[in-house]
């Protein structure tokens, strides 16, 4: 049986709290996340897709409503709290990595992201093989670069290096936030096929947002639509898999 992993009950968000532009950006929103979903979220430009990342890692306060995670009522913990349970990929190359360190450091700092602890020589050493074989995964020849500093990678190198580096501790849930939209569509392609490939693989919990209703289609087991603050509709399983380009365009026409 599938389980819930975390929980968006009811969810309000605002902006301009306490002024004449006050605004409900999430109304009521519900949202169940299970176990291994990978869910692809579409929607209109302000729809709220962003804000409902910003909820999730609490990067934005939730105004009503609770967000249950394993059970457990987390709606006021701290956005570096959440990082024990959530990571986060942009669609930004530039974030997400430190760009004067190499590939291998990188991903050491993420092995021992939380501990607090100096990078050292030695454990380097003792990871690269498992580094290696990690960044082959991704097959656009991460793996050739491992002492090569993160800013002198390609945007899709470096955004794969984002993704593993985030994927490294297995979090409960992975938020991919447009994380190949300033990729070329070739790269873009190659990205996604390695991203859903370890998420597969792994069994890993994510939300990818995107634009491209192709990728939301041919990607995932679920499919969400958001539209003005709200889940407009959820596609599962067969459901989403029937699913054609034309009904998912309606949701778009105004
Ligand atoms: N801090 C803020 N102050 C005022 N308005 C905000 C703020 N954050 C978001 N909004 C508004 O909330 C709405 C939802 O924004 P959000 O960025 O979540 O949409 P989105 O679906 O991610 O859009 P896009 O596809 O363009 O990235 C928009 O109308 C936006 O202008």
């Amino acid at each position: 049986m599938t389980k819930p992993i975390l929980v968006l009950k009811d969810i309000v968000t605002l902006v301009n709290k306490g002024t004449s532009s006050e605004t409900r950006i999430l109304k009521d929103l519900n949202l169940t996340i299970n176990d291994g979903d990978f869910i692809t979220i579409v929607g209109a430009n302000g729809a709220g897709k962003s804000t409902l990342f910003n909820v999730i890692g609490g990067n934005l306060p939730i105004d009503a409503g609770k967000l249950l995670l394993h059970e457990t009522d987390i709606t006021n913990e701290s956005e570096e709290e959440r990082t024990k349970f959530l990571s986060r990929v942009f669609q930004d190359p530039k974030l997400g990595t430190a760009p004067r360190m190499t590939v291998a450091e990188n991903l050491l700092l993420a092995l021992n992201r939380g501990a607090k602890r100096r990078l050292k020589p030695r454990q380097l050493k003792q990871h690269m093989n498992e580094f290696t074989k990690l960044a082959a995964t991704m097959n656009n020849g991460l793996e050739n670069r491992m002492d090569t500093a993160t800013g002198d990678l390609s945007g899709g190198q470096r955004q794969a290096l984002s993704f593993l580096m985030a994927t490294l501790k297995r979090p409960d849930v992975i938020l991919l936030d447009e994380h190949t939209a300033a990729l070329d569509p070739r790269t873009s392609q190659e990205l996604l096929h390695a991203t859903n490939q370890r998420i597969n693989e792994d069994n890993l919990t994510a939300l990818m947002i995107t634009h491209h209703l192709e990728d939301a289609l041919k990607y995932g087991n679920r499919l969400v639509v958001l539209d003005d603050g709200q889940i407009k509709a959820d596609f599962k399983g067969p459901d989403k898999q029937k699913l054609t380009m034309e009904q998912l365009y309606q949701y778009f026409e105004v």
